[in-house]
Parts: structure tokens; sequence; C-alpha cells
């Protein structure tokens, strides 16, 4: 780089530091992870070293935080409130302990070690135990007086305990939001529409700096301390662990994950342990701080302009950070959900190199906006699978496209919005949605590559069509060497290819193979749970089987032409409703499946037909959901029922919005009560009669 060149980077870097400042410590809305922030700021930082001519007062490393907002009286700090120097590397770390070493002439040095909260900084002042005044760091110079906002703090004690209390304390801690608040307050958020906040951090920053107390009283912040700037009237303790474990005698609430460790081993032991319970803490941690423990050692160290130089914050690895999207792939589960994927320019981030990220699926996607060649702040926290966060919008280029008439044009975005697929990226299968599902799924399920493995345990497990001893491993050979693709493939299995497997002797193949012999001789019931058909349990097939006696006529009824009637054909079997008859209706609407189903009995699968129990496509009652109670004068129950499933209709046992009509008797009880209760039109045995022969219309007023 020439001088020039140098100089303007440097101001560049000033400008985009002082706005993510702004953004960050102001607004409380950063648009940009911390690590880009530090990324930045080392950059700075390492130029300003090089080349100390372009150093500016306003430099975004000669500073702490932001201006205080007017909206708040200001207050001055008597003793400033600093900032912390970090360290990313063990290497930083030992340099650290060394530094401390060389100018204290210690050969061990003795540190009180604690979290680094990922929340506010706030100074607390104590007047002969009273809380007098609460302020927001600010500019490290003044702060905000949140004096009023704090007292809503409940963590936070109004008056203090015990019986030596000083004429004057003041408290520097910190204003957290635990997780579990965070998440209700985003829950809030989205329920009244509004938008969510980044991390907890922003969210505590953002509720302490209210203007209205009350909604600060409303968002449950919490609060620790960890240390004094001032105490008058008594001599504290000497050491800052002392000092911490007089606060909490005097009700102050201390984090307890601090500790007091010796030496640089300490140091990185201690950074460990916490790092390795990270996620489990209920607050967000950004790293641990390390203090020299002996006040007497820290006066000697004293300061640099922005920092004391007896304590560093060890950062963790940054769970967020920024790269592009390359790509976004579909991913097909082994239960068939459609799950899009970005796939992203590799990125470091949560200790790892990141190149996919999870979208969850395409409500999350529509949510958060997220287009092919974005830029996106991916997030990996803990062992948790990385996701996409967020898009920084800021980035996404803007083109000139036609505007409204002839010769005016207009800003877009370069990128498209992203669009899921209507078919099965690993197989060609329509790919469905079920009302109120966020989740798309493939809905070739016998059929589908990536649900294979699954659909053939399913297949021949126990209460399917059993096939003894085709268990995990068997099935995942079948597959990964491609002998078998469906459940019909199964049935064109010879002893020589069994025989060739790993593991598998002659004995066992040829029990396998009488085994899927014998499973060729099953029931319709076993055969249509055996199908894997979404949301078809083994009671529905039992009531598939039992209404329409017949495969075909099953098959028909979930292929008539005209959807409204196919769904209402498979609602007349009892307990079957919409969503279950929706999933029938998919399955069977599949070619693939269809043909594998054909496959199946070809080979040989068959089972007894029976005549159907009400399998009826047309009557005057189709559609209709009944139910029964009391005592008909004539008509038995199962009398009733049958002539009601034959007339096109279906019998519930209970009284729901989606019945239609309660046929009452004698001595009917709650039902007939609900029924009134919804408003749904009730019959005595002459008005069921009259509809069987005349269909609902007469009756239905
Ligand atoms: N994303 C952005 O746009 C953006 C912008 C500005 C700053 N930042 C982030 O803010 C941070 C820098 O802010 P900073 O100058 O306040 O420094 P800092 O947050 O790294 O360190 C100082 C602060 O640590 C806090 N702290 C937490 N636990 C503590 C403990 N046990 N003992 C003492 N102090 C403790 C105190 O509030 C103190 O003010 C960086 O992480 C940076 O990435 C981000
Ligand atoms: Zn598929």
């Amino acid at each position: 780089m020439t001088e020039a060149k140098q100089a303007a980077r440097a101001a560049e870097l000033r400008d985009l530091l002082n706005r993510y400042g702004y953004e960050y410590y102001v607004l409380d809305a950063p648009t940009v992870p911390d690590a880009e922030y530090d990324r930045l700021f080392r950059e700075l930082e390492a130029l300003e070293q090089d080349y100390p001519e372009l150093r500016t007062p306003d430099s975004p490393t000669s500073r702490v935080g932001g201006t205080p907002l007017p909206e708040f009286d200001s207050v001055t700090h008597q003793t400033p409130m600093l900032s912390l120097a970090n360290a990313f590397e063990e290497a930083e770390v030992e340099a650290f302990d060394r530094r401390i070493r060389e100018a204290t002439g210690r050969e061990v040095v003795e540190y009180d070690v604690g979290p680094k909260f990922d929340g506010l900084a706030i100074s607390l002042t104590y007047e002969n135990g009273v809380f007098v005044l609460g302020a927001t760091r600010g500019d490290g110079a003044s702060g905000e007086n949140v004096t009023a906002n704090l007292r809503t703090v409940r963590a936070l004690p109004l008056k203090l305990v015990g019986d030596q209390i000083p004429r004057l304390l003041e408290v520097r801690g910190e204003v957290v939001m635990l997780r579990k608040d965070f998440d209700r307050l985003n829950q809030e958020q989205d329920a009244k529409g509004e938008k969510r906040f980044a991390n907890p951090r922003n969210a505590a920053a953002g509720s302490l700096r209210q203007l209205d107390s009350k909604i600060t009283a409303s968002r449950h912040l919490s609060f620790f301390a960890y240390g004094i700037a001032a105490c008058e009237g008594m001599t504290p303790p000497d050491s800052q662990s002392g000092i911490m474990n007089w606060l909490a005698t005097l009700g102050m609430p201390i984090c307890p994950e601090k500790d007091r460790v010796q030496g640089v081993e300490g140091l990185l032991g201690y950074f460990k342990r916490i790092g390795g319970r990270r996620a489990q803490l209920p607050y967000d941690i950004d790293g641990v701080v390390y203090k020299v423990d002996a006040l007497a050692l820290q006066e000697t160290l004293g300061f640099v302009s922005r920092a004391p130089r007896w304590a560093v914050a060890h950062k963790f690895p940054a769970e967020e950070a920024l790269t592009t999207v390359e790509g976004i792939d579909i991913q097909v589960g082994r239960t068939g959900a459609l799950t899009p994927v970005a796939r992203l320019a590799p990125v470091f981030v949560g200790g790892v190199t990141v190149t996919n990220a999870t979208l969850h699926n395409e409500d999350e996607v529509r949510r958060k906006d997220v287009r092919i060649g974005d830029t996106v702040i991916v997030r990996r926290a803990g062992d948790v699978i990385p996701e996409v966060a967020g898009v920084v919008l800021e980035r996404r280029p803007m083109q000139e496209v036609p505007g409204e008439d002839l010769f005016s044009t207009r800003q877009a975005p370069c990128y498209q919005p992203f669009e899921m697929p209507k078919t099965c990226p690993v197989c060609g299968s329509h790919a469905v949605k079920e009302e109120g599902e966020a989740v798309s799924r493939c809905s070739g399920g016998l059929f589908c590559p990536a649900q294979r493995k699954q659909a053939l345990l399913h297949f021949a497990s126990r209460r399917a069509v059993e096939i003894e001893g085709l268990g995990d491993k068997l099935v995942d050979q079948l597959v990964d060497l491609g002998i078998v693709h469906t459940p019909a493939d199964l049935y064109k299995l010879g002893l020589v290819k069994l025989a060739e497997l790993e593991r598998m002797a002659e004995k066992s193949a040829s029990k396998l193979i009488a085994a899927i012999e014998a499973s060729k001789h099953t029931t319709l019931q076993r055969f249509i749970f055996a199908l894997g058909i979404r949301n078809v349990g083994e009671s529905t097939a039992r009531d598939l089987a039992k209404h329409f006696g017949k495969l075909d006529g099953l098959i028909e009824a979930a292929q008539l032409a005209d959807d409204a009637a196919a769904l209402a054909a498979l609602q007349a079997v009892p307990d079957v409703g919409p969503i279950v008859a929706g999933s029938i209706r998919d399955f069977f609407s599949e070619p693939h499946n269809v043909e594998v189903v054909a496959q199946l009995r070809a080979a040989g699968v068959n089972w007894t037909e029976s005549e159907p129990g009400a399998a009826v496509l047309s009557g005057p009652l189709l559609g209709k959901t009944l139910v029964l109670t009391g005592t008909l004068p004539t008509l038995g129950r199962d009398a009733a029922k049958a002539m009601i499933e034959a007339a096109g209709g279906k019998v519930s046992g209970s009284v729901s919005k989606k019945t239609d009509f309660v046929v009452a008797g004698a001595e009917a009880g709650s039902k007939l009560a609900k029924a009134e209760e919804l408003g749904i039109a009730i019959l005595d045995e002459q008005g069921l009669l009259d509809m069987l022969a005349t269909g609902p219309g007469a009756n239905a007023s």
C-alpha cells in the first residue's frame, strides 16, 4: 500500500467503526456481528501502530463506547468507566501474564477470574446503603442517568444489607437479560408483530435505555456486580476476590462461576472449563475476564488510554460471522422433509470452518428474506448446527430496472427472492406442504432414494408386512450397494445375492428369503400401513381396509379427479379428517408410489379382499359427519351407523364444529347439549330416515 492508500483505508475504517459503534452503543441495533467489528478494529489498530501519524483524536481505537443519548440526564463518572483489552489467542494470554510478572516482579501471579457477560456496563451509587444513582457507561467519561429504570430490576438491591455499610459505595457491574427472558421477549414481539431483538445484549441495552420505566419493568433484566469504583467511610478488602465476597454479604448478586486461579495455567484452565459450559449457562457470555487479584499490584500496573493494564478479556471464538450465500440447496431428510440449506463461502465461526448453514424451511427463508448472493450473518453456537441468522441488507446491491412508465427507471435488488421447488430434487416426486405446516415434503415415500432406508425398515416392520431379520444393518447394505431401491425389490432377492453381503452366512440368508416369502401373505390392513403413507398409522390403516375392503377402492377414491370429491370420499372413513385424507390423496396421486404398489402385487404380495364396508363414493350424505346419541326408538346403533355410511356419510364419536348433524334419541346427554351450544342441526330418528331418502337439503335448515 502507498501512504495515500493507507491514509484512505484508515479513514474508511474509522468511518465504518464509528457507524457500527453508533448502531451498537447508541441505537442498540447493530447491523454486523461483533467479529466483523473486532476484525476492522484490529486492522485499524495495526495501521495506527505502524503509522502513528494516521492516528486521529477521534479514532475509535482511543475511545470508549458511544455518546450518551440526550434524552437522559447526563452523569459524570467520578472514576471513568473503561473498556477491557482483548485476547483471542493463548499466546496473547501468555504475553499478558508475562507483562504482569515483569512489571510486578512476582514469580506467580494470582488472578480473579469470571465470565465476561454480554450485557451492558452500569455504575451504581449507594449512599449510606441506599441506592441513589445508576448510570450507563456512555463514552466512559459520562453516561446516562437510568436510575428510575434500574429500580425496576429485581436482582438489584435498593438497600444494602449487613451492619457495616460504607458511607458511599460505587458498584460496577453488568445488566444482562437471561436467555429464557430473551426468548420470551422475542415471542411477545412476534405476537405483537414487532421487530425481534438480535441478541440478549441488545435486548438488555434497549430495555434499560427506555424513557418509560414501565417498559423496562416488563422486560425482566438481571444484574451481576463485578467490582467497585469508590468506597468511603470504611476500608474495603485489599483484593478483587475479597471485594467480591464482601459485595455478596451486602446483598449484591455475584456470578457463581467466579474463581481465583494461579498463573497462566490457571487462566487457560478456567477458560477451557467455562468454555465447555458456555451453552448451558443461563446468560450469554463472550469470553472470560482475568483480573490481577491484589489491589496493590493493580495500582502498580495502572492504565493505558482506554483500559486497565491489570485485566484482559479472553474472548471465545465468535459465534457469528459474515459471509456470502453462493447457493441454496434443498436437502431431503429420511422422512421426506425438504430443508433449504445455504451454501456459503467458507467462514470461520464458532471455532470451525462452516460451508453450509440451515435455513430451516420456506417460511424462515421468507421471513429472513435470504437471497443467493446476499451477505449474511452465520451463527454457530455450541454444537448446534450452523444457521443463517440474518441478512446484511445494506450489502445487497441494487440495480436500475424499468419503472412504471416508458421513460422512468427505479431501483430494485439485484438478487431474486428464493422460491421453494415444487418437486423433490432427489426423485422428482411432488413436494407437498400440509396446511398449517412450515415444512414441505417429498410425496414419493415409496420411491424416493432419500427416504429409501426409512421406507424399507417401516415396510418390513413387525406391524407392517413383517419380514423377520431385515434390520438396520442389512437395509444399509442393501441400499448402499444399490441392490434394493424400493420394497418391491425385496421380492427379487436371490440366495446368491444375499450370501454376498457382509456377515451373511448361507443359513441366515435362506432364513431371510423364507421370511420375505412368508411376508407375501398379508392383510390389507398391514399392507396399507406398510406403505408408510404420512399420518396413516395402524388404526387408520385398519379403518381404511375395513371401509374400502379392496385396495383398488381406496386408490380409486384417492385418485378421484375432483379433488373435493376425493377428500370427501376419504373422509367418509371413520376418524379420517382433512389432514389424513390429504396425505392419502397426495400419496396415491404420485405415480411413482402407485407403480411400486403395482410391482409389489405383481411380485406376489397378496391378501384376502372383502366387500367394502361402506366404500361409498356417492349418496345423499356424502361428505357429511353425523353423531349418534341416546337410544333411537327403532334403529339400533350399528344399523343406524351402517345406513349412514352406506349413504356416503360418516359417523363420529364426538361433537365438534365439523359435525353436520346430531341424531338424538331418548336420554341423550352431553353430546346433545354440546350440539345445542354449537348450533348444530339436531334430528330424531324420523328426520334421519327422511334425510337418507331425500338428502340433507330437506333438513339442513
Ligand atoms: N457489532 C457491532 O457493530 C459492534 C459495534 C461496537 C462494538 N461492538 C462490540 O462491543 C465490544 C467492545 O465493546 P467494549 O469497548 O465495551 O469492550 P468489551 O465489551 O469488550 O469490554 C468491556 C466491557 O466488558 C464488560 N464486562 C463483562 N463482564 C465483565 C467482568 N466480569 N468484569 C469486567 N467487565 C466486564 C463491561 O461492561 C465492560 O464495559 C466488542 O465485542 C465489539 O465487537 C460491536
Ligand atoms: Zn423424493
